[in-house]
């Protein structure tokens, strides 16, 4: 029986920065995966889904600057692209990310993690035994997501493509259909748009895509879709899918009587938490759902206070650098440090062209909670800094004001490449910089970032 301070369960981003921190801070640490460490984000998810819409974003921007567009003269090459992707997810194999933690002292255990009991995790090993190890201080669970599937008639798991097939993809279908317009939907619709499939559609049920962030978003990212030749289907739900031939085309069904078909389909309307099987039930939770935790990621309803859940698998907010945070945070408050609760200021940025970057609350969600909101907005491309960047560029950027407080809430930023910019407003709603304070920051000349002066301007500074 191995004791050991903490172990993580699960050595995905938050994992991995959960144990990084114990063992700086000279806990002794054990990490249990699975599968592979890094994640769904370093293999599935983040890196590889980045790397296929990187080509196509450069040749954007190249097309939008006269006398650079004359050079593209040639096609986008998917396979360099492929090629490039699977060096950034070193071809799957996590040998690379081994030595970080050894260097550490931390012990890896290879295998699915369980709860046997308070503070107590099973492992099962390759060779078909169990390794139990007893944590000190603190078990952290990590693990993470899978994709939902809804339950569409004539739709199975393993006909479809889910993130891992999509990202992972080998050989460009010809026709795609993807279900869900939210962040995933979104940005491999116009990755594979771009890398060359000749029809693309996208399927949302709700009113718009990207319908979590503010109106104009949505309604920008489609129509610059639809000028790629995108077919974007909103407000409608899939139906039925029915394929004639295993490996032949599949035919979807939609609410308006519609019929698509396409060689493949992608799923991406959302995650279920990856908590079946870890034996929660042992210490009183229900497994399969999120693991609810309070500002400190401590598992709620667990006495003793022993139990911590981070990244996606507590549901707060499925992105990476939330749950490399919370990782941070939890390994804080189990070396005992004396940290705030967490931030419910998230980040987020759609890796469409235009991005769509957006931190803290939208207009609806202020109004929601009853604050006295005011917003302000300016045209992306009405500054200098974007007409130096290229022609054409569009997009709207809006504050969502505290008016009686006079600092922000909520900020968006839409247009090409406008991700560096996102930090500026999470550091001023973090930070409850007063309006009168950012007026003095100034921003330089000929930058995009000349948007908040006109956003300042607008609201009367
Ligand atoms: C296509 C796609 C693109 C994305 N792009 C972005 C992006 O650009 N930016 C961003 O911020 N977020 C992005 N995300 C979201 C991001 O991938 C997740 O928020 C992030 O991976 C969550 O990290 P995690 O450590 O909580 O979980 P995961 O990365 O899912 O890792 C969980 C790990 O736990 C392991 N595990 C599960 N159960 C057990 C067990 N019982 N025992 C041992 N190990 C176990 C799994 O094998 C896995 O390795 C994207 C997601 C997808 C699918
Ligand atoms: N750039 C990024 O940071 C990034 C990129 C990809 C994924 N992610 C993370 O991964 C998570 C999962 O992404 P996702 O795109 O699967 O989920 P999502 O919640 O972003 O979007 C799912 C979409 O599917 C729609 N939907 C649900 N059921 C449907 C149905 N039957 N038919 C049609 N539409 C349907 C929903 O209305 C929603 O718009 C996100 O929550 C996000 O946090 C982040």
């Amino acid at each position: 029986m191995d004791e050991i301070d903490v172990i993580v369960i699960g050595a995905g981003p938050a994992g991995e920065s959960a144990a990084a921190r114990c063992a700086d801070g000279g806990l002794s640490v054990a990490l249990v995966e699975q599968r592979l460490v890094g994640g769904e984000c370093l293999y599935y998810g983040c890196i590889p889904s980045k790397a296929l819409i990187r080509p196509g974003d450069v040749l954007a921007a190249a097309r939008r600057v006269p006398g650079a567009a004359q050079a593209l003269t040639g096609r986008l090459d998917a396979r360099e692209a492929f090629a490039r992707r699977d060096e950034l997810v070193g071809e799957w194999d996590d040998a690379a990310q081994l030595p970080a933690f050894e260097e550490k002292g931390v012990l890896f255990v290879r295998g699915p993690g369980r709860i046997a009991d308070d503070r107590v995790v099973d492992v099962s090993t390759s060779d078909g035994g169990t390794r139990r190890l007893t944590a000190r201080r603190a078990v952290v669970l990590a693990t993470g997501t899978s994709p939902a599937i809804p339950p569409i008639d004539g739709l199975r798991r393993g006909q479809v493509w889910d993130n891992q097939d999509a990202t992972a993809v080998k050989e460009l279908p010809e026709r795609l259909l993807v279900i869900g317009g939210g962040f995933i939907g979104a940005e491999m619709t116009q990755a594979f748009r771009r890398l060359g499939c000749t029809q693309v559609t996208v399927v949302e049920e709700a009113e718009r895509l990207l319908v979590a962030e503010e109106p104009f978003a949505g309604e920008q990212v489609r129509e610059a879709f639809e000028a790629e030749g995108v077919d974007v289907v909103t407000g409608v739900r899939v139906t039925a899918v029915e394929q004639r031939d295993t490996d032949g085309p599949l035919t979807a069904t939609l609410g308006d009587g519609r019929r698509v078909t396409a060689d493949e389909i992608l799923v991406a309307v959302g995650r279920r938490a990856e908590t079946e099987g870890l034996g929660l039930e042992a210490i009183g939770l229900t497994p399969g759902g999120f693991v609810e935790v309070d500002g400190w990621m401590r598992a709620t309803g667990v006495p003793g206070g022993w139990l911590y859940a981070v990244g996606d698998c507590n549901g707060r907010a499925l992105l990476t650098h939330m749950g490399k945070y919370q990782g941070r945070l939890a390994a804080d408050v189990i070396m005992g440090k004396d940290v705030p609760e967490s931030t419910t200021v998230v980040p987020r940025v759609t890796f469409t062209d235009p991005q769509v970057c957006a931190v803290g609350l939208t207009e609806r969600q202020a109004r929601e909670r009853g604050l006295p909101v005011r917003t302000v907005t300016t045209g992306t491309g009405d500054v200098d800094g974007a007409h130096v960047l290229g022609v054409g560029i569009t997009g709207t950027c809006k504050l969502v004001v505290d008016d009686d407080r006079k600092v922000l809430v909520g900020a968006t930023f839409v247009g090409p490449g406008m991700q560096e910019l996102l930090h500026s407003a999470t550091i001023a709603i973090v930070g409850e910089l007063p309006l009168a304070t950012l007026w003095q920051a100034v921003p330089p000349f000929p930058t995009v970032s000349e948007v908040w002066l006109r956003l300042l301007e607008a609201y009367g500074l």
